[in-house]
């Protein structure tokens, strides 16, 4: 086992398989009814079904078609080979810490082991205000910022292009996953004014011990919905719902990966449940890729919508402050957790 440090080897119930299981099944759709003016009825309310049937089935869907124009896409993407491929006193110039909680990172543990990964954290709302701690009657706030480094010196620009086109997708498939739950269009985006959304390159090296380590552990994604794109390397693996066993999402040319996280789960009172992934690594090669969290305000409190709960079904959640959440998780980055963070499923009936 000498080939990793400790802190880096999973238990072996949670180490990857030697022989992965590719997905047929994760449902790639094509949002292209959204692009044409005079799209038909007929053609929206298929998408709507397409849209539902995968958020309930898998959790996480690919979507063509998508409306992002390839070159922004390409720019960050050489854009954060060009950061990460700096040496690590370079990058260690934006570190985040208790105070900037965005910038670069090579220390994350998910589920009590160290990550085989880097990141680099930027926040979408400049400023974006959060809860200054997470003590649950302190209703001080404090404004975050981003931190950008001297190289790549269009690491700024291509982040805030790559996050303009990554706001107009995300209204499109909040109001397709609003209309699936049979609501209006607009019932979920009013959550998102002064967003707590936040973009991150990751940076998964090659690994000497791939059948040892994961890029990043077994995990939910805390927020309302996440959209990933990821290189031709591969390695995402999502935890099918039918049988629990792990899948290797296939990358797919110009597509993007939408999966539900724990807030849709909570405002759809469970039909729609944010599903298990994780990251495996590659003894060769190193991947890249870039997830879009799309958070609502930290005022949000949380809870399942009513037009969607009666006596019939009723609600399987307690309420919770999105934002003392959020502080929640932050701050942990910072403290040695020796009990697990604090989860969405914390707050069930
Ligand atoms: O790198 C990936 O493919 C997935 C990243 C992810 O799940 C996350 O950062 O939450
Ligand atoms: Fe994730």
């Amino acid at each position: 086992m000498g080939e990793v440090e400790e802190e880096f080897i999973q238990a072996p119930e949670h180490r990857p398989k030697p022989d992965i299981t590719h997905a047929e099944g994760i449902p790639l759709i094509d949002l292209s009814p959204l692009n044409s003016q005079e799209s038909d009825t007929n053609s929206l309310a298929r998408l709507v079904a397409e849209i539902g049937e995968a958020c309930e089935k898998w959790g996480f869907l690919q979507v063509i078609n998508n409306g992002v124009p390839s070159k922004v896409r390409e720019k960050i993407e050489l854009a954060s080979k060009e950061f990460f491929a700096l040496p690590k006193e370079e990058k260690k110039k934006t570190s985040r810490n208790e105070v900037n909680l965005f910038g670069y990172s090579d220390f994350e543990i998910t589920k009590s082991v160290r990550d085989w990964k880097e990141v680099f954290d930027c926040t979408i709302d400049n400023p974006t205000i959060i809860y200054a701690s997470d003590e649950p009657d302190d209703e001080e706030l404090k404004e975050l910022t981003n931190q950008w480094p001297e190289y790549p010196p269009d690491l700024r620009d291509v982040c805030e292009a790559y996050a303009t086109e990554m706001q107009k997708l995300t209204h499109k498939l909040l109001g397709l996953i609003s209309m699936s739950l049979g609501l209006p269009k607009d019932r979920l985006s009013g959550f998102f004014k002064n967003q707590t959304s936040f973009m991150r390159l990751n940076y998964y090296p090659a690994c000497p011990a791939p059948e040892l380590a994961l890029g990043l552990g077994r995990h939910k994604d805390a927020g309302a919905m996440t959209i990933l794109v990821q290189d031709d390397v591969g390695g995402l693996e999502v935890r099918r719902k039918s049988d629990g066993e792990w899948i290797f999402v296939k990358p797919i040319p110009d597509s993007y990966i939408v999966n539900v996280g724990d807030l849709i789960q909570v405002w759809s009172n469970d039909k729609y449940e944010s599903v298990e992934h994780r990251v495996t690594v590659n003894p060769e090669k190193e991947r890249f890729s870039i997830p879009f969290f799309i958070n609502p305000s930290h005022s949000i409190w949380v809870e399942p919508l009513k037009e969607l709960i009666n006596e019939q079904n009723p609600s399987k959640y307690k309420g919770y402050s999105w934002g003392k959440f959020y502080a929640t998780r932050k701050l942990s980055n910072f403290k040695k957790l020796n009990t697990e963070n604090i989860q969405a499923h914390h707050f069930k009936l």
